[in-house]
């Protein structure tokens, strides 16, 4: 008999799960809209221009291979931060910030949450109802507590603002508030900017303290400022924050896994006293991170026109998005002969399009029409084309009702 006997087999995760079972379909009809994963209007994987270059760039070089400091590629961290906050923002010159790679956005919401558990005994983290799947594993893994605030309305199919602001208001004083910079996932809804400046109302009143995990900026809207304009806006104010970023999405480095956790504080000896113990943490957890794509952010951000060639490829894939979330509006609008009002999926923003579809109705978008998707209703526009979205249409109406 095994001695790992005692250990059971894991299910299959929520996010990474579907698509496992989109490769086990054979129907030639079948849809990925479960990963959020951005693919061209032919399906395919995209891989930036600006990456190549810089990456041909690094080759040309013939640049070495030799550990990184704990906190990781400083190019890259003095990069990022700059990204995040705009590089003339008084508290990048005050250094005020505490930035420290992270093994993506996981590993860096994962140093955040160990550094929280470390230092706020029976501190809370607050999450948004619904939230990305792997909120909770990462607080749980880190052993700190975390409770829901409201914030999808199923009625609406928007944002329960009312219910959201009374349960960060209800929350012990001193909480964590783990807020989506921009293009909230999974449901695609994101406070408008008057919201924002209540919300950070609220979090001052009760001395929170805010948590943004920021996985998409520049890909939302195609605009890097304005999603991070929520950030940017607490920052102003002169509140101490945390900041989780990735660069999967917005640059496609998925497995390169590149990301970094920013902490904003209000002196530069705190901020060096939080990175000095972020580096205590991540020596035991990884070492030290990844060199490549820190690199490539370092690159492209460093040379003017990567830069500028970076940013029109992110209007490029956010308008992709934006186009095909239209064409399904319409394709649904254009079918379904009753009165329901489908709006909430143009107003929605980023990768994904909350449908209001149920889990039995999500079920049914599966077993009959091989459409792949979370069973929270959420789909991954990024796997949509042009060409699909009448047969996605057909699905959906024929699911709802
Ligand atoms: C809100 C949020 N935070 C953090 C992350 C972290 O991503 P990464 O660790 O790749 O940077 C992600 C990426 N999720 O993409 C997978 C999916 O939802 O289908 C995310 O959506």
């Amino acid at each position: 008999v095994s001695r790992f006997e005692s250990i059971t087999m894991a299910p299959p995760d929520p996010i990474l799960g579907v698509s496992e079972a989109f490769r086990a379909d054979t129907h030639e009809m079948k849809l990925n809209l479960g990963v959020g994963a951005y693919r061209t209007e032919e399906l395919r994987p995209y891989v930036l221009s600006v990456v190549k270059k810089a990456e041909n760039l690094m080759l040309e070089r013939g640049e070495f291979k030799e550990y990184l400091p704990i906190e990781g590629l400083a190019a890259f961290n003095k990069a990022t931060a700059e990204l995040l906050l705009g590089a003339d923002n008084p508290i990048i010159k005050q250094q005020r910030i505490a930035t420290v790679q992270g093994l993506s956005g996981t590993g860096s919401l994962r140093l955040a949450a160990a550094l929280i558990e470390r230092y706020f005994p029976g501190a809370k983290v607050l999450i948004s109802s619904p939230t990305w799947g792997n909120h909770k594993n990462i607080f749980n893994d880190a052993r700190v507590p975390w409770s829901e605030y409201r914030y999808y309305d199923p009625k609406t199919v928007g944002l329960d603002f009312d219910g959201m602001i009374s349960d960060i208001k209800a929350a012990p004083e001193g909480s964590f508030i783990l807020l989506h910079g921009c293009a909230h996932n999974p449901t695609g809804i994101d406070p408008t900017p008057e919201q924002w400046e209540v919300i950070a109302d609220v979090i001052q009143e009760k001395n929170h303290i805010p948590f943004f995990d920021v996985a998409y900026q520049g890909f939302a809207s195609g605009s890097l400022d304005a999603d991070a304009s929520s950030v940017r806006l607490f920052a102003a104010r002169g509140m101490e924050l945390l900041v989780a970023q990735s660069y999967s999405k917005n640059l496609g480095l998925y497995a390169e896994r590149i990301g970094a956790i920013n902490v904003v504080c209000s002196s530069a000896d705190a901020a060096a006293r939080v990175k000095s113990q972020l580096k205590r943490i991540a020596r035991p957890m990884y070492s030290n991170p990844p060199i490549h794509g820190a690199r490539i952010v370092a690159n492209v951000v460093g040379d003017p026109a990567l830069f500028n060639e970076w940013k029109e490829e992110m209007e490029l894939m956010a308008g992709r998005i934006k186009s095909v979330r239209q064409k399904l509006y319409d394709s649904i609008c254009a079918k379904d002969k009753s009165e329901k009002d489908w709006s909430y999926i143009l107003k929605q923003i980023g990768m994904f399009s909350f449908t209001g579809l149920n889990r039995a109705q999500s079920d049914n978008m599966t077993d009959k029409w091989h459409v792949y998707m979370t069973k929270d209703g959420r789909i991954s526009l990024a796997g949509l084309s042009a060409a699909k979205c009448e047969y996605l249409a057909d699905a959906i109406i024929d699911s709802f009702y």
